[in-house]
């Protein structure tokens, strides 16, 4: 029996090298396993007192005992030698189990019986096959990880014929040669083997069909060479996906005994199947023969007999051989043994080159690629070379790490929700702390903290240095003033008309002109005086808190100047006589002609300056040329040598002062003192318009520098707050917007500012229109916004102030200023019909819910104008409207911003706006 766990394929690993499907075909030579099994003397011979004459010194040896004690005894050593005492089990198990159960291993395996007839052959060989076929079956149970299947075919070689034996109407089989499969026996029946009792019956079977004679040596003497075949295929189970199975034959071969016709007393059919017998044996010993030769050199006749046709595998080719060399110990066949174990001797030489036989089957080939076919389906599908497994997985792990992120970006959220928190919570503590009624109700808190914004983010000595600036554009703006100044004096006096009102405008001029000297020396020697230093910012402010009556003392200069003009011109238009000379006079005299109004350097230039550009220049020197002995006044040198052109000189005789207009003979001919007087009149009126816009450019820029100065004044302050109380809640705030939402955000305070303190709404509208977002517009914006915070903070401690007509006045009641804002809507009412045409008009009381037949339809319309500051809407076509009654857009001209502050007065009240000073005056600066 097969001891379990030990395996056949573990036993034949001491043989065989490779025994593991799949592990690939590997060939070991081994030679064929010969063992001599030496029966008990038969009944037959102990009758005939028969003698033994061998002996088993051990188990590899048999040793002849000559019983002539002369010759001496022969010894024959083989692999095993089985005595008369050893069972069957045991020549199995020692001299064939190895041998046979290879073929569970996918190695052929032949064993088979040689011997005499009556040595015992059959009765050696049943034993052999039981014990074979029940390790098989045992093997099979314990190695339920493969799948077997065994089969069962059986023939017999009678004379010479291949005879089926689970099929003899088969008749005599042929043999054929197959180019893989070697030798084949045609029609050989193959019989599946259901189980150990199925192949019991099977191999029961052939041994009744087997032909079996009697002799005088053996009652049942087999008379044919007996091949029972069992083929065993053996594969892993399906799920493994291995299509390769092991696939071997065992060959269980019981000869036919070689015998002698003297011994067998054979004759007839005896005889015939005798020589037969003989025959083919002696083939197969000359097969051995030549095999155990050494190299195979040589012929080796298998073809000579059917039986080594058959075995030819099993002898010096795939597969493992064991013969058992059958003996009878009698003395009277001797010779026949002796001729045994010469066979068996010979056998040992014999190598065979066994090797593991893999198969593939049809049927688990065609599955295998069906299911390979359907893997290759799956992954054509598929976005990505992968198996749906590893795809599951991927999508697993994103699934992780899109719940990982949500749990971040939820922690994030939590983080910045508490951060808010606590900003706002400080918010709420800096606030109570600085007290609630500073900045009034109307998100005061989000325009400070705006403000400071822009304010934290600038450098003191940025502050310092731009303030700087705008007090060096201011002095220039001092000095092209004087320059002007200087200009029109000296023109004014080189055509005095013995005017006494003429001569108090000029002597008042140049005591105007002469302050704004001192205005202009002063302002310089602040500028040289001082070093720019972040550190003095507190005394910058100081500085620029005096500085600011400069500044509106220039103002005040400028408008005092405006004003002489006017009376000038006014004097100057009583004493024209000739309607038509400012026609010719326009083109031949034009000594300030100025090409830009804007430009001082045109007034500097003209009218004789080489670098003057206009036609008029060329004009000049044709008609104008200049007397060689005369004074140019108006040179450009007087320009530059300003103390020269005193007005002394120019009027002290009460005639023109001679100019390069005036020839020396005209100046002498008193017939053309009129015509000239006229002349010079029209000049200067010419001359004296052009001051005047220019002097009204310098106002505009002066309060253009002012806007800018107030703005950096304020910063100033409140960065000098903010050094006292930085805050990390600050810090924050400091983080910049941008700047279209901060314009946004500071527009929509504005606007309500407005509607709060009942602003002008010509002033909203002109500031809303003007101002659009761009990014220049931030100071104006600032400026304003800051202006109507304090506005709204200092109406509300007054309690009835308004600043709609405060004026010079700061501290106006509340009612005033509705009222002047009542009085600017019916003046605007008034223009409905002159500004708007029927169809506008219409349209307009339509849209704005104005009924139809109602009174003052106009006021009505007028009235719901800018009366609500949440809506965006509402505000810009109340800006639309009130733009055109007041006539923003008909004029053609460009409005400047620069302008802003000057057309805030309302243009049918002449009241000056309540300018920066005012302002400056109410923060106590
Ligand atoms: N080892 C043995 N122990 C006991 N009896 C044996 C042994 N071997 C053979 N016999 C007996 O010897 C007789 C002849 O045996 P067997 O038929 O097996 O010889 P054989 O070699 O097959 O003869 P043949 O070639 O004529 O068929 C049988 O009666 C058998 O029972």
């Amino acid at each position: 029996m097969v001891g379990t766990p030990v395996t056949p394929a573990s036993k034949m690993i001491q043989r065989t090298p490779s025994t593991t499907p799949g592990g690939g075909t590997r060939v070991r030579e081994e030679k064929i396993l010969v063992t001599v099994r030496v029966r008990p003397l038969s009944r037959r011979e102990q009758a005939l007192y028969d003698l033994i004459a061998w002996d088993c010194p051990d188990d590899h040896t048999i040793l002849f005992k000559n019983p002539n004690q002369e010759r001496p005894a022969t010894s024959y050593k083989f692999d095993k030698v089985f005595d008369p005492s050893c069972s069957t089990l045991k020549v199995y198990e020692e001299g064939a189990k190895n041998v046979a159960l290879s073929a569970l291993t996918g190695i052929n395996a032949t064993i088979f019986a040689y011997g005499q007839t009556s040595s015992g052959k059959t009765y050696t060989m049943r034993g052999i096959t039981e014990n074979a076929v029940t390790d098989i079956f045992e093997h099979i149970k314990n190695t339920q990880e493969r799948a077997f299947v065994l089969k069962v075919s059986a023939l017999e070689i009678y004379n010479e014929s291949v005879i089926d034996l689970l099929n003899r109407e088969s008749g005599h089989l042929r043999l054929l040669d197959d180019p893989e499969r070697g030798v084949i026996v045609e029609k050989l029946v193959e019989e599946v083997v259901k189980d150990i009792n199925h192949l019991r019956h099977l191999i029961g079977i052939c041994e009744a069909q087997r032909q079996v004679g009697e002799t005088s040596l053996n009652d049942k003497s087999s008379r044919s060479h007996q091949i029972i075949r069992l083929t065993v295929e053996s594969s892993l189970r399906e799920k493994s996906g291995c299509v390769k199975s092991f696939l071997a034959s065992l060959n269980l071969v019981d000869l036919a005994g070689s015998e002698r016709a003297s011994q067998t007393n054979a004759d007839g059919a005896r005889f015939k199947e005798g020589s037969h017998i003989n025959r083919s044996l002696l083939t197969l010993t000359t097969v051995i023969r030549k095999l155990s030769g050494g190299k195979r050199s040589g012929h080796v006749p298998y073809r000579d007999s059917k039986l080594t046709r058959i075995l030819q595998p099993s002898l010096g080719g795939n597969a493992r051989t064991a013969i058992i060399c059958t003996m009878s110990p009698a003395l009277s066949h001797v010779e026949q043994t002796r001729n045994t174990l010469s066979f068996a001797t010979s056998a040992k030489e014999v190598t065979n080159n066994a090797q593991i036989n893999m198969v593939v089957s049809d049927k688990k080939l065609v599955k295998h690629l069906q299911k390979e076919v359907e893997r290759l389906e799956a992954e054509l599908r598929s976005p990505e070379p992968s198996s749906a497994s590893y795809l599951q997985s991927l999508l697993i792990e994103k699934n992780l790490q899109i719940e990982q992120m949500e749990r971040e970006m939820k922690e994030l959220k939590r983080q910045r929700d508490h951060a808010q928190s606590q900003l706002e919570q400080e918010k709420t503590a800096r606030k109570e702390q600085k007290g609630t009624n500073q900045y009034g109700p109307s998100g005061q808190v989000a325009r400070q903290s705006m403000v400071r914004q822009s304010v934290t983010s600038t450098d003191p000595s940025m502050l310092v240095q731009e303030i700087r600036k705008l007090e060096q554009r201011q002095r220039q703006l001092g000095e092209e003033a004087n320059r002007a100044l200087e200009i029109l004096h000296k023109d004014v006096a080189s055509h005095t008309l013995g005017n006494q009102a003429t001569a108090e405008t000029i002597a008042k001029m140049l005591s105007d002109i002469k302050d704004m000297q001192e205005v202009s020396t002063f302002a310089g020697e602040i500028v040289n005086g001082e070093k720019v230093n972040a550190a003095s910012l507190k005394e910058e402010i100081t500085r620029l808190n005096s500085h600011e009556s400069t500044i509106a003392s220039l103002e005040r200069k400028l408008d005092n100047v405006q004003k002489s003009i006017d009376m000038l011109v006014s004097s100057l238009a009583t004493t024209e006589d000739t309607p038509n000379y400012k026609v010719q006079s326009k083109k031949k005299i034009f000594p300030f002609a100025l090409s830009n109004s804007s430009s001082m350097q045109n007034i500097i230039r003209s009218p004789c300056s080489p670098l003057t550009s206009s036609g008029g220049v060329v004009d000049n020197e044709i008609e104008n040329r200049v007397p060689e002995n005369s004074n140019a006044l108006f040179c450009s040198n007087s320009l530059s040598r300003p103390s020269e052109t005193t007005p002394l000189k120019s009027g002290k005789n009460g005639n023109s002062t001679p100019s390069r207009e005036v020839t020396p003979a005209s100046a002498s001919n008193s017939v053309n003192v009129k015509k000239m007087q006229r002349m010079f009149k029209n000049a200067a009126e010419e001359n004296i318009r052009s001051i005047r816009a220019y002097v009204t450019e310098l106002k505009e820029r002066v309060a253009k520098l002012q806007y800018q100065k107030q703005l950096l004044v304020c910063q100033v302050l409140e960065l000098e707050a903010n050094e006292a109380e930085t805050t990390e809640t600050e810090t924050m705030d400091q983080s910049p917007m941008p700047w279209h939402l901060v314009f946004d955000d500071q527009r929509k305070q504005i606007i309500m500012l407005w509607h709060l303190c009942h602003v002008s709404i010509i002033h909203r509208t002109q500031f809303y229109l003007l101002f659009r977002g761009e990014p220049g517009d931030q100071i104006y914006l600032e400026v304003e916004l800051r202006r109507l915070t304090w506005l709204e903070q200092h109406l509300a401690e007054l309690g009835n102030a308004s600043p709609a007509l405060l004026g010079d006045e700061p501290a106006s009641s509340v009612s005033s200023s509705i009222k002047a804002l009542r009085q600017e809507r019916e003046y605007l009412a008034k223009r409905v019909n002159s500004k708007l045409t029927v169809d506008e008009r219409e349209m307009l009381y339509v849209k704005w819910e104005i009924p139809p037949g109602g009174k003052q339809r106009r006021l009505q319309l007028v009235n719901k104008l800018w009366t609500d500051p949440l809506n965006m809407q509402h505000v810009k076509e109340s800006a639309e409207i009130v733009a055109k009654l007041v006539g923003f857009c008909e004029s053609g001209e460009h409005v400047s911003k620069e302008m802003f502050e000057l057309n805030f007065a309302n243009p049918c009240d002449k009241k000056t706006w309540m300018g920066w000073n005012l302002i400056s005056n109410l923060l106590n600066l």
